[in-house]
């Protein structure tokens, strides 16, 4: 079966001699066989599962597996030679399909898998505007800020990101934040075909730290923030933030864009290899000062929802500009939008201008159920993806300001992730939120009753008595308690999951999106009151 990501391969792919790429990388081939002349390859993978036929299957070494024992997959859909390491090649000399391909040696072939493809599609990095944004939260936000911005400029873009993958109109669910490196390449080429002149994209500390972005070099970089998360993979938060900081060395970024609100923007911002803009979105604070471009108003409530802001430019020119989502982490978001899609060619007013109308960001504050007065008598009702203490705290309060009654949270904490920060949620939504229903996100391989009791332990330091805290055990479960207990004047956010389309539990991906259960709930209860309306009458 074809992975849905080869619908967003070129349709008339470069055709190149296998015996140039080898050349052009100086690989030599396993056991000294000979590549043949006439071979040509029109595509690059490192999963067997993506291959295509004429593809070179990069097979790389992981942590679960060595792509090398995948070989006899990639030779039935088609692959024409692989390129392995040392202990790859001695894995395929074993694999009697794949007696007839050339094996190419090179020592790092998850590194060299994007320069290769980059090679192979000729470069369609350079041949395209392209905007990386990379931290710990806002990346999604901005990348749409972003994407709204350049529209003003390019008729159509491509969007690379946790939420999806699309050329124009057409978009497939995105498997990961930042796609492996070939997949990248092979994206922006298809676009080039179909039309594209520009490209945003979210850029992942894994990513970073696993060569995602090996082969393009982004033409603006942007940086958000830095925020405990993924220490389970980073180890600490100095290994997190030399990942991030790779996409601001010459080579991965011509310039970049840095918000300096935290100590890890400053300390990137002077570190960097490349000029950079810096941008201070907190007023007030010292950053504003010295920072090349600062926020220096800000107002939330911005028709009941968004806020309004000054940006102070370079040359202290001041601009009127607004974010259409709530909270002043939008109002970070959308400054650093502004400076991105203006620095990567974007006239500053339009940017501005397509920053704040850009509404509908998927799973981000999305407003799903708009508060309703009686008969219908609903609370506002929002999906956002906040996951880590920090997001959570500042999804809190950015809702508590639109909230004339009471703060519903329907939460969780992932299974398999970083099991430090489960009490701290717990903790922090007792803090700041009203009413509490704790529940599952994805536990994966972990029992989900122990991931709560976690949560609930955090919650017990702020609120022993438990007073309005539910325990649920199905999130469906969990959005229609809260659609119970909430009154129209009060808010639910369902924070953890944004716009995810699945949840995984024990090894299972369930098909499952907040948005659409909360809408099931809400049409539930207007049925309901139908029904019981016609009892009476
Ligand atoms: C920690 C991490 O990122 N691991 C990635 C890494 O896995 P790994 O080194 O263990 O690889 P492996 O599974 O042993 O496989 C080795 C090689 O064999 C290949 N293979 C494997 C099986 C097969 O049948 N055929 C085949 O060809 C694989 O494609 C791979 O190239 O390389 C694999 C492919 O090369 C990735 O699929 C895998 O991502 C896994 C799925 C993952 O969950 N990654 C997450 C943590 C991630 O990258 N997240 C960030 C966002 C984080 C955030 O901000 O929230 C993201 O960018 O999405
Ligand atoms: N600039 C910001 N600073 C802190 N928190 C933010 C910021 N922007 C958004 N958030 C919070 O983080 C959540 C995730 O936002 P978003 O999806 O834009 O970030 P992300 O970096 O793409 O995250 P992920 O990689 O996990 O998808 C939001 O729902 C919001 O609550």
């Amino acid at each position: 079966m074809t992975s849905p990501q080869g619908r967003l391969r070129p349709e008339h792919p470069h055709s190149r001699r296998v015996a140039d790429l080898a050349d052009a990388f100086a690989l030599v081939t396993a056991g000294g066989a000979g590549v043949p002349d006439d071979l040509e390859t029109t595509g690059v993978t490192v999963a067997s599962g993506d291959v295509l036929p004429g593809d070179v299957f990069v097979a790389v070494p992981g942590a679960r597996t060595h792509g090398a024992a995948h070989t006899a997959q990639a030779v039935a859909s088609g692959a024409v030679a692989v390129v392995t390491d040392a202990a790859g090649a001695a894995v395929v000399a074993g694999i009697p399909e794949a007696a007839h391909l050339p094996v190419l040696l090179v020592e790092d072939p998850r590194g060299v898998a994007g320069h290769l493809a980059a090679w192979l599609h000729d470069h369609p990095g350079r041949r395209v505007t392209t905007v990386g944004v990379t931290g710990t939260n806002g990346k999604t936000t901005t990348t749409y800020f972003v994407e709204a911005a350049l529209r003003r400029a390019h008729e159509k873009t491509v969007v690379m990101g946790t939420v999806e993958l699309r050329i124009g109109d057409e978009a497939i669910e995105s498997p990961r934040t930042t796609v492996e490196a070939p997949v990248v390449q092979s994206i922006l080429a298809a676009g080039l075909e179909r039309g594209a002149t520009a490209a945003v994209m979210e850029v992942s500390s894994h990513a970073l730290a696993l060569g995602r972005m090996n082969g393009l070099e982004v033409g603006v970089a942007g940086f958000t923030n830095l925020q405990r998360d993924h220490l389970d993979f980073h180890g600490d938060m100095e290994g997190y933030f030399q990942a991030k900081a790779q996409l601001f060395r010459a080579g991965h970024a011509q310039r970049a864009v840095v918000v300096v609100d935290d100590a890890w923007g400053r300390r990137l911002a002077e570190e960097a290899e490349v000029p950079v803009d810096t941008v201070a979105t907190h007023v007030g604070a010292p950053e504003a000062a010295t920072a090349d471009w600062a926020v220096t108003e800000a107002d939330i409530g911005l028709d009941g929802v968004g806020s309004s802001f000054v940006l102070r430019g370079p040359d202290g020119t001041e601009h009127r500009a607004a974010s259409p989502l709530p909270g002043l982490v939008n109002v970070s978001n959308a400054a650093l939008a502004v400076v991105l899609a203006h620095r990567a060619g974007v006239p500053l007013a339009d940017a501005i201008d397509a920053v704040a109308t850009a509404h509908e960001i998927p799973g981000r504050m999305e407003r799903v159920i708009e508060r309703r007065p009686a008969p219908d008598e609903r609370p506002l009702c929002l999906v956002d993806y906040a996951h880590t203490p920090d997001a959570l705290v500042l999804a809190l309060e950015a809702v508590r300001p639109i909230t004339p009654g009471r703060l519903v949270i329907v939460f969780g904490s992932d299974g398999d992730r970083d099991q430090g920060k489960r009490p701290i949620m717990g903790a922090i939504a007792a803090r700041l939120a009203d009413v509490l229903v704790v529940t599952d996100e994805n536990p994966r391989s972990e029992d989900p009753a122990s991931i709560r009791a976690a949560i609930l332990s955090g919650v017990r330091e702020e609120r022993p008595d438990l007073a309005d805290v539910h325990e649920a055990t199905s999130r469906t479960q969990a959005i229609h308690d809260a659609l119970d207990l909430a009154t129209e004047t009060d808010t639910i956010i369902i924070t953890g999951k944004g716009h995810e389309p699945t949840q995984e539990i024990a090894g299972v991906f369930h098909r499952y999106n907040d948005r659409d259960v909360l809408r099931a709930a809400d049409a539930d209860r207007t049925a309901r009151a139908h029904e019981q309306q016609g009892q009476h009458a």
